[in-house]
């Protein structure tokens, strides 16, 4: 089976979701990612639980389960397995929790965010040049942007205003600015303007280098 055949957009995540009386919504992180954040009404457990069996018995086979995390790692992984058990329907959510709250959907998080929307505007008005890198602590691709923002770090010194922006930190900016679908997500301003908004990994070196040599 191909893994991602189960995988649908945001808009048709949201709507099979409202369309059930009680929908069966997985987080598929890890425990400490849950407490932290999460879709509102979810439960939480993946491959690795230790009450794996368990916590699927517990769900409804005949009707739909709907996984999130924050790629198409674990959420796709638990959604095969789902239907390989028996279940009817399972559906992963593209961009995982990166989309939903990027995108104003409601979400529960135990703190607030660190960073509010007028901060993070202020810091851009202020600012010739920012980059900001948008993410999760827990997402693998995140982890690959920090050496790279090293580096631009260390070439562009003050000229240019790196933003780092977590999930676990920052929720409410992050959906607030309704702009995020996933996780690494770099959005260079200039002059208060996007000249570019980039989605994954990518060149992202040779991006800030070309954006910011024009004048
Ligand atoms: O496994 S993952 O989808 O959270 S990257």
């Amino acid at each position: 089976q191909n893994k991602s055949s189960n995988t649908v957009s945001l808009d048709v995540f949201y709507s099979k979701i409202q369309s059930e009386k009680k929908p069966q919504i997985i987080d598929a992180r890890g425990p400490e990612e849950f407490a932290l954040n999460h879709i509102n009404g979810a439960i939480n457990f993946n491959l690795e639980s230790k009450d794996y069996a368990a916590q699927v018995a517990k769900l409804d086979k005949s009707k739909p389960v709907f996984t999130y995390s924050i790629g198409a790692g674990r959420s796709v992984w638990l959604a095969d397995d789902l239907l390989k058990k028996g279940f009817k329907e399972a559906y992963s959510l593209e961009g995982g929790i990166a989309n939903w709250i990027g995108n104003g959907k409601p979400f529960y998080a135990n703190s607030k965010s660190k960073l509010t929307l007028a901060e993070y505007k202020k810091i851009i008005a202020e600012n010739k040049d920012v980059l900001v890198d948008i993410g999760s602590i827990y997402c693998g691709a995140c982890k690959k942007v920090k050496p790279v923002l090293e580096t631009i770090k260390a070439q562009y010194g003050s000229n240019l205003k790196i933003v780092e922006i977590d999930l676990e930190d920052s929720p409410q900016v992050i959906a607030d600015l309704k702009t995020v679908k996933v996780f690494p997500t770099l959005i260079l301003y200039k002059d208060g303007k996007i000249v570019f908004k980039k989605e994954g990994l990518g060149d992202l070196k040779n991006d800030v280098d070309v954006a910011l040599a024009v004048k």
